[in-house]
């Protein structure tokens, strides 16, 4: 039986229509326009890609976009001086400083000079806190996303037993915390893991986030589990032929092996397709959240976990 193929294009537009709908209402029924500053440092091809593709999708759905590009040598002063003023700007709600900084930056500083309301990243420490304490917080785009998409599947998670492989801030541990809140049994499993194959063969629901190529082979997966890739590798493939200069074409990736994994899963998603869109949807609905809680309008339903 093959794998039902849980399509995160077509999941992240149904969110950004919801987004939309909220972003409406706030703006008819209360003159309000929510608003998301984005802050890049440096020259990264792929982070100016995906910062792009993040600012025309805030403009799609009525939001209004501030872009903030700064070169590569810039001071920790200069960066905290910008986060500052967009603390104190009544007309940003949504603050995301894309990571990785250039290295003479120092990230946990940086991230926990955002406010905390406005830090729809939710990786400030205090989001993080209130996360793992079941409190109302704001919560990293790509866990949300992927919680949205299991519960998509399955309804309620309740009792499944559910296997994260990646330790992550950013989408490991948040991700077990999610899922331990949907009362989910979850095992966070990483590179010094014992027997990792049978740990994940016990898995109702799989969440693949450890950065590794194709690592997730069909044979480690329970018959039916639903497997979650969060990987976008960028790998060689020299079966697409070579670029003009002369340079071998690629291809992205995830973390499990889609082809074999795909005939044993109930559920998977694909890379592409998959959980990156989803993860600029949720960007999207946490900025549409973080609006109205600075507004103090009831949370917009469906769009938070
Ligand atoms: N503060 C911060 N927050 C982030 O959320 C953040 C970040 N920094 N730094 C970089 C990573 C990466 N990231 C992606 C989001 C969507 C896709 C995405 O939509 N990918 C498409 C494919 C894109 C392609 O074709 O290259 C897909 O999977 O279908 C990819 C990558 C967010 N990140």
């Amino acid at each position: 039986m093959a794998a039902k193929v849980i399509d995160g294009k077509a999941f992240a537009a149904t969110v950004r229509e919801k987004v939309a709908g909220h972003v409406a209402r706030l703006k008819e029924e209360h003159g309000i326009t929510p608003g998301l500053a984005v802050v890049l440092v440096g020259e990264d091809p792929a982070s100016q890609v995906y910062v792009r593709s993040k600012g025309k999708q805030t403009v799609e759905v009525g939001m209004n976009s501030y872009e903030h590009k700064l070169d590569a040598g810039t001071s920790e002063a200069d960066l905290l001086a910008l986060i500052d003023q967009l603390n104190t700007d009544p007309a940003v709600h949504g603050i995301l400083v894309q990571l990785p900084l250039p290295k003479h930056l120092n990230e946990d500083l940086v991230i926990n000079a955002i406010d905390p309301a406005k830090d729809v990243d939710g990786f400030h420490i205090s989001n993080v806190g209130l996360l793992g304490t079941g409190q109302k917080s704001m919560v990293p785009c790509t866990p949300l996303g992927c919680l949205m998409m299991l519960r998509d599947v399955h309804g309620s998670l309740s009792g499944m037993d559910a296997v994260v492989i990646g330790r992550s801030n950013i989408v490991g541990k948040p991700m077990a915390q999610l899922l331990l809140g949907d009362s989910c049994t979850v095992t966070i499993a990483h590179s010094r893991t014992k027997d990792l194959p049978d740990v994940v063969r016990r898995a109702d629901i799989v969440v693949a986030a450890v950065g590794r190529p194709q690592m997730v082979p069909g044979d480690w997966i329970k018959p039916g589990a639903t497997v979650i890739d969060v990987g976008i590798n960028r790998i060689d493939a020299p079966e697409k032929g070579q670029n003009e200069d002369g340079s071998v074409k690629t291809r992205l990736v995830g973390d499990v092996d889609y082809d074999s994994c795909a005939q044993v899963a109930g559920a998977i998603t694909p890379v592409p397709g998959g959980v990156g869109p989803m993860t600029i949807a949720c960007l999207l609905a946490n900025t549409v959240t973080a609006c109205c809680r600075a507004n103090g309008l009831p949370e917009p339903e469906g769009l938070t976990a």
